[in-house]
């Protein structure tokens, strides 16, 4: 049986090393930590992340703002919106919560935020740092899933690692981060001989949004398996992109959902602003 990653337990620990830093910053320069998140429309699953997040950023010590529009804002008075927080001296960190509604041009309201409050990752200035190699802000959900290698001990150094999805928000940012560390990296996407690419990763992290896509015997024995997939079902119940039970014969360690990667991109995200506050990257 594998290991269980408890990825609850870990962003809890994530979130109480910013916290002490964050009383740290109060304490020697009077410096709060803002953070500003956008929700436009009335999507269930966004509605529940922010939650999560305005909890976290509390926890933490941050300022936090919510600012909900109507599905209907047009797309200037978003823009409008975007560039009020960019100036506004007490927001250090912008997120615009993703899905926008089809009218609104979400690549346009992303490379509207500035870089430097850039928490989400997303900006193009951001995604090309990280291309580069460069320091800056990374995503929180592939930076998420590389603190949880590194906290059960896995060196992606010399090892085969597989992505699964090549979203501009998850798979492809992740792919370049294991590259970064030195693993072999293969991306798979709808094109790839998905039972071929995986029997082949020591380390295999899937992002698609098919619940049970990955089937256990697949895997090979002693893989590291990372499910950044978020699936509900018609009872209510998360169920990954992974077959759970039959993966966690083979692989030597696996995340669960929920309680996986899920808490560490909450628990990034406020890293990230807390980095974006002291211009730490
Ligand atoms: N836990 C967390 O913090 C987060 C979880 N998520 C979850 O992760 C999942 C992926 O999110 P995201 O990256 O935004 O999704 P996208 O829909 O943007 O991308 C999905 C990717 O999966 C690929 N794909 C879809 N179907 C298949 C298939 N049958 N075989 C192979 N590849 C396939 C697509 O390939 P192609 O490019 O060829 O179309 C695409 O590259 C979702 O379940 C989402 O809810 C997302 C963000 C954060
Ligand atoms: N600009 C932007 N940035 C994002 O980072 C972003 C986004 N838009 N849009 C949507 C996705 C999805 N996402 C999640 C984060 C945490 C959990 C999370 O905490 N999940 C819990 C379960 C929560 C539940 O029970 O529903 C868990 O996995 O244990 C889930 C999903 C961030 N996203």
């Amino acid at each position: 049986m594998a290991q269980l990653i408890d990825g609850k337990a870990i962003a809890a620990r994530v979130r109480a090393e910013v916290q002490v830093e964050v009383a740290r910053l109060k304490a020697d320069r009077g410096l709060i930590p803002g953070l500003a998140v956008v929700r436009v429309g009335e999507d269930p699953a966004s509605k529940i992340y922010v939650t999560g997040k305005k909890k976290a950023a509390e926890e933490v010590g941050f300022r936090s703002w919510e600012h909900h529009f109507d599905a209907s804002i047009s797309q200037d008075e978003l823009l409008a919106q975007v560039r009020r927080l960019n100036d506004a001296s007490a927001v250090h960190g912008i997120l615009v919560q993703l899905p926008l509604p089809k009218h609104i041009d979400a690549e346009l309201i992303i490379s509207t935020v500035k870089p430097e409050k850039d928490v989400d990752g997303f900006h193009p200035i951001s995604a090309g740092n990280l291309s580069l190699g460069r320091p800056g802000l990374r995503p929180c959900t592939p930076a998420g899933v590389m603190r949880l290698l590194e906290e059960v001990g896995c060196n992606p150094s010399g090892k085969r690692a597989v992505v699964v999805g090549r979203s501009n928000i998850v798979g492809k940012p992740m792919a370049l981060m294991l590259l970064q560390k030195d693993a072999t990296v293969t991306i798979c996407h709808r094109k790839s001989d998905l039972p071929r690419e995986v029997a082949q990763a020591d380390i295999l992290v899937v992002a698609v949004g098919v619940p049970e896509l990955i089937q256990g015997d697949w895997i090979k024995p002693g893989a590291v398996v990372i499910d950044v997939g978020m699936n509900r079902k018609a009872d209510g119940k998360l169920v990954g992109d992974v077959a759970f039970q039959a993966a966690s014969q083979r692989a030597s360690a696996i995340t669960p959902v929920p309680g996986g990667v899920g808490p560490m991109t909450i628990a990034m995200l406020m890293r990230n602003t807390l980095l974006a506050a002291t211009g730490g990257v």
